[in-house]
């Protein structure tokens, strides 16, 4: 069988060997390795319906392949219990986003997930947990909306509450699915200067940014890799793997893209 030929790094944070996820006749991932590394931040970058959500699921053990093997924390996804990696691993996801009750206020969103539930309902959060909620809230700038619903807040406003919350648990792999989606210049800006320092600081988990955009990757992030109909195009260090030849072959046009301070920014030619 092709899972004891598997070859377990225990110190890696995620290793995917020979991962495919099939539903029907469509492949939404063929054939993936990738191992992420403790220290690593990446970014997964591709066009609609490549896969980028799928791997995601993967990730967060909320999805196993169909074949290969996904190990998370050096656990084989299938002989582990997933809710015993859950708590370990912070994700943000717009699917997860729409659970989120309106009325629910936005220190309890984030205080929350220490506990697994959307929804305060009756739990009883200690003061310190309530006390990291609002330093988190602060760190992704939305510090003074603690006390607000998250029905009120706009669509970026939410998304900085969203990655507070996955932050929550002090988890050692932090898994963003857009987060810059759906925010204006100034906030986008403001926010991938937010996860620059994440990235830089030692103590932060491994991250996976997924993005459609060149221009959302933090400066910091070190590997990337790029995703078309479920098979990776390119990966490695960002340096190598941000090319205009793969990007053009990424998004199937040709593209050329440039770096500036630490950033990426990409146009057709
Ligand atoms: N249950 C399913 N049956 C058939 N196809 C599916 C199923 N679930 C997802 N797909 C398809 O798999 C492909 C990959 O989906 P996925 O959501 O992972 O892509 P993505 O890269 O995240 O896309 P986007 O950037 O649009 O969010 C898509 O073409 C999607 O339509």
């Amino acid at each position: 069988m092709a899972e004891t030929e598997f070859a377990l790094d225990p110190d890696a944070t995620l290793q995917l060997e020979q991962v495919t996820v099939r539903r029907g006749e469509k492949l939404l991932l063929d054939q993936i390795d990738w191992t992420v590394e403790e220290d690593e931040r990446w970014v997964v970058l591709g066009p609609n319906g490549a896969g980028k959500t799928t791997m995601l699921q993967l990730a967060a053990a909320n999805l196993h392949p169909t074949t290969g093997t996904v190990a998370i924390f050096g656990e084989r996804l299938g002989a582990v219990d997933v809710f015993e990696l859950r708590p370990r691993i912070g994700l943000s996801s717009a699917a997860l986003a729409q659970r989120i009750p309106g009325s629910e206020l936005v220190s309890d969103v984030v205080v929350s997930a220490g506990y697994s539930v959307l929804g305060r309902w009756r739990e009883a959060y200690g003061r310190l947990d309530v006390r990291r909620a609002k330093a988190l809230l602060e760190r992704f700038g939305v510090g003074g909306m603690a006390d607000r619903t998250y029905g009120t807040l706009s669509e970026g406003e939410r998304k900085r509450v969203q990655i507070a919350r996955a932050m929550m648990t002090d988890p050692e792999l932090l898994l963003l699915d857009e987060p810059a989606a759906g925010m204006d210049l100034g906030g986008r800006e403001d926010l991938l200067r937010r996860l620059s320092h994440l990235a830089a600081d030692a103590l932060a988990p491994a991250i996976v940014l997924v993005t459609h955009h060149v221009e959302e990757i933090p400066v910091g992030f070190t590997h990337a890799m790029l995703l078309r109909d479920g098979r990776i195009v390119a990966q490695g260090l960002t340096s190598s793997v941000l090319t205009s030849e793969h990007l053009s072959e990424t998004f199937g046009l040709p593209l050329r893209i440039e770096r500036d301070a630490g950033r990426f920014f990409a146009r057709a030619v």
